[in-house]
């Protein structure tokens, strides 16, 4: 198995680490790609006012997640746990004995490359893993590389380097994104959830007042708390409850907000939601308490609530996507709805549902509703009171014509 080993200090990652990784995937064609946030750096020192530990290593699961890669690509606490520097060869070391049959490839770019000689231990880092160098702006000449080759070549014979000069290079450093997150910028180098995280958790200086966010700064912050392929769906969602909100007189702003947060807390697990429940007085009945997907509802309602200011119509909106319940707010119906027939939704008789929608509200959600009655009975779920009763509803309110 070829292993690639990228380390960074990742303050932050940014597309220049991605779009670097992810040519070097592909043309060395690696098996698996590790990416391992450093600790401490030994060559340098980290900014005071850095990150957490934590926030770093989230900063680059999202990062990560957004290579497209799948599970091919890892982030790793190694270093994180390691206490002091963090030195390249006692990674490798500790890689070595969890994978003895790998073939390891150590990722760096320009600046890395030209000062190996200076790192701890360069002889056992060539002894343990590969290097794939690669530069960092279009000036990195290939000439400068070669020397540096030449030069290593010479001092450890046995050392396998490989130069590659990738399709396309991203122009930045975490120290000018820093400073230009600092100044209101930066969102161009960055891909948006991890923008988003570093808008909501108020890293390098950015003080969004996330209580007030603009459109444009709620889409990034809302991706962040989504697995890389939910993204679509909720922007899918987004879209559709737009124009759902425009032919049927919602607000929206408000239809807009409630799709980017519907399934903020859709990732998170038994434990974490019960936590959330605690943390914001969620109540919960015993069928929610035995089911994560009506879970999330509750709890991305209160996080819309308590963390981003969301007023009451658009809590209620995403706290009833899931099941629905008799007396819905247009509001409400136009999100139950989005989320059902987003244009990535692709499911026997999604088209039929979609032209429901565009004839009457009502229509569509009483096809939408019925569905999803079907479907819980075809598997034997049982089926939440609310949706049994907005069905009886929109049936009592069919028969009376
Ligand atoms: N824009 C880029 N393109 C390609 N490789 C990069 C780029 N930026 C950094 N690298 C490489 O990624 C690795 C990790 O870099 P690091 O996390 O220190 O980022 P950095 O942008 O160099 O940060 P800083 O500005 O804080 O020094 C290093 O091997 C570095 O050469
Ligand atoms: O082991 C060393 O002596 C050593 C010296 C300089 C850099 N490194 C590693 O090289 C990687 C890139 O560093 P940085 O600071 O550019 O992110 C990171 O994993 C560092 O731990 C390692």
């Amino acid at each position: 198995m070829r292993i690639g080993v990228y380390g960074g200090t990742f303050n932050p990652p940014h597309l220049g680490h991605i779009t670097a990784a992810k040519a070097v995937f592909e043309l060395l064609k690696l098996d698996r790609l590790l990416l391992i946030p450093a600790r401490e750096p030994p060559h340098k020192v980290l900014p005071a006012g850095s990150p957490t530990a934590g926030q770093r290593l989230e900063l680059t699961r999202l990062a990560a997640d957004q290579m497209g890669l799948g599970g091919n690509v890892q982030v790793l606490d190694i270093e994180l746990r390691r206490e002091g520097k963090s030195y390249t060869s006692d990674t490798l070391e500790q890689l070595h004995a969890q994978y003895p049959d790998a073939e390891f490839w150590l990722l760096m770019g320009t600046d890395m490359f030209l000062t190996f000689q200076a790192w701890r231990d360069p002889a056992k880092i060539l002894g343990l893993a590969g290097i794939a160098a690669f530069g960092r702006t279009q000036s990195d000449t290939r000439e400068l590389f070669l020397v540096q080759q030449d030069y290593l070549h010479r001092t450890y014979p046995d050392a396998r380097i490989f130069t590659l000069t990738l399709p396309h290079v991203v122009e930045i450093s975490s120290t000018e994104l820093r400073e230009e997150l600092g100044r209101g910028g930066g969102q161009q180098y960055l891909p948006p959830a991890v923008y988003g995280y570093i808008l909501r958790q108020g890293l390098y200086g950015t003080a969004a007042d996330l209580k007030h966010l603009t459109p444009e700064q709620l889409r990034p912050v809302a991706l962040s708390y989504l697995k890389h392929k939910r993204i679509p769906h909720v922007l899918g969602t987004e879209q559709e409850a737009v124009r759902l909100a425009e032919r049927y007189g919602a607000d929206v702003k408000m239809a807009r907000e409630a799709a980017l947060l519907h399934d903020c807390t859709k990732k998170l697990d038994t434990e974490e939601q019960l936590e959330l429940c605690s943390r914001y007085g969620v109540e919960l009945d015993e069928l929610e308490r035995n089911a994560l997907k009506l879970m999330h509802a509750k709890t991305g309602a209160a996080v819309a609530k308590y963390v981003f200011g969301e007023p009451e119509e658009v809590v209620e909106a995403i706290r009833w996507h899931t099941t629905g319940k008799a007396g819905m707010s247009v509001l409400e119906k136009v999100l139950y709805l989005a989320d059902y027939i987003e244009p990535n939704r692709d499911f026997p008789g999604v088209e039929e549902l979609r032209q429901a929608c565009y004839r009457s509200l009502d229509e569509g959600l009483l096809m939408g509703l019925q569905m999803t009655a079907d479907e819980m009975n075809q598997r034997g779920n049982p089926i939440h009171k609310n949706t049994l009763e907005a069905l009886s509803e929109l049936k009592g309110k069919n028969g009376r014509g």
